[in-house]
């Protein structure tokens, strides 16, 4: 069910500004801004002001022209906070990321993230970095994700992946319960308290920022046929059915659907997102227990439209699925419907959000 919006309080005309940054400038986020910004449906939706070295922009957008690449914003007709790559001895050239432009990476966030902190942006739209070159460059951050929590202030933040069909219209919605962690030190990771912090952060993003009311969740278990009574892994029967239970309970009026086995909790959403023939209807939101078993699927259907966003912050921040590509960096080939799928949705979050803050019907 839609909660109902007072479209009254809130002018049509005021567009969400938001930040987008150029990510490792070794990669293709240059490419992907300059492509999503050339479609005037996505200019239209939000103003746009973008952070990054504006000599980087004007080159890749040369670079681009060259190879006979139409459809493209020219970065003179745009509004960029020039943010310079400074004391690079290394020059930066497309696919050979190295210190100097991970540095220049971690750079553009903490630009974007201490404006927005400031009220100049309603939201965040990142370029991919690369996690190693931050290291290289001294940043030990397991993503933008992390430092965009810290710098915020929020204790309890999620990695949700969302994603519309195009062949339905039918919204995936996964949150990861751990991210970028060694697959081993995932059973560790996960305990009764952390789980809760993920249901109730995911139950309220659903509410806030999707409109709805009474969601539906799906929850992976972990080990094979989650379990199957304790002969493949222990964890389900130890202690993830207990809290599920418990968590039933706290959420009467919710329908919390697990553990579902890992192996089919994809079947019934693969089956909405190609409009396929199936018996139940699909959750509002899958809640997967770690990185790859929540990212394959969605990558597998929609790894050219999936929007990583982070929830639980005081603001808006979403990006591109993918990554830096460095293999095709620089070569006119990236597609861009991710990023014009990670702009469209900060605007359509920050609009809800603002209209929201006004009938004070947001509330953390
Ligand atoms: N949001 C972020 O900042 C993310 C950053 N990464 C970083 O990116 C780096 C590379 O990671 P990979 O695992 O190789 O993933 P990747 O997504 O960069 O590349 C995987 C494959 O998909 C292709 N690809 C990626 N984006 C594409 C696009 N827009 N159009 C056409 N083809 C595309 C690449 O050419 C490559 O073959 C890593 O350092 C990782 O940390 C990875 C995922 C997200
Ligand atoms: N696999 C998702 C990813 O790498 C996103 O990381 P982040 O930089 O958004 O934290």
């Amino acid at each position: 069910m839609s909660l109902e919006l007072d479209e009254t309080a809130f002018s049509k005309s005021q567009k969400p500004h938001l930040a987008v940054t150029l990510g490792d400038p070794a990669g293709i986020g240059s490419e992907v801004v300059l492509k999503a910004l050339g479609d005037p449906m996505v200019r239209g939706k939000c103003q746009m002001t973008l952070i990054g070295d504006r000599a980087l922009f004007a080159k890749a957008y040369k670079h681009l022209r060259e190879q006979g690449i139409e459809g493209l914003a020219d970065p003179q007709n745009l509004s960029i906070l020039h943010t310079p790559l400074e004391g690079s001895a290394d020059p930066i050239e497309w696919g050979r990321g190295n210190a100097a432009s991970g540095a220049a990476s971690f750079a553009y966030l903490k630009t974007a993230i201490a404006r927005t902190l400031k009220g100049e942006f309603q939201g965040i739209v990142t370029a991919p970095i690369a996690k190693s070159l931050w290291k290289a460059a001294g940043y030990d951050y397991p993503g933008q994700t992390e430092v965009l929590a810290e710098a915020a202030g929020a204790k309890n933040y999620g990695m949700l992946f969302v994603a519309r069909s195009p062949h339905t219209h039918w919204t995936l919605r996964t949150l990861l319960a751990t991210t970028h962690i060694p697959l081993r030190d995932v059973p560790d990771a996960l305990t009764p308290q952390r789980m809760t912090n993920k249901l109730k952060l995911f139950i309220h993003s659903l509410r806030k920022d999707f409109g709805i009311a009474t969601p539906k969740i799906a929850i992976a278990g972990l080990n094979p046929h989650s379990g199957e009574a304790g002969q493949l892994g222990t964890e389900e029967q130890d202690w993830l059915f207990p809290w599920l239970k418990a968590e039933r309970r706290n959420h009467p009026n919710l329908e919390l659907l697990g553990l579902v086995p890992p192996d089919t909790l994809w079947v019934n959403p693969a089956q909405a997102w190609y409009g396929e023939d199936a018996t139940t209807t699909p959750a509002d939101g899958y809640l997967a227990l770690y990185h790859d078993q929540g990212l394959i699927p969605v990558k597998l259907m929609a790894f050219d439209r999936a929007v990583n966003t982070t929830i639980g912050l005081p603001f808006i921040r979403t990006s591109p699925d993918h990554g830096t590509a460095f293999d095709i960096a620089g070569q006119g080939i990236a597609r861009a419907d991710s990023m014009k799928a990670a702009i469209l949705l900060a605007a359509e979050l920050s609009e809800r959000r603002s209209r929201d803050e006004i009938t004070g019907a947001w509330q953390d």
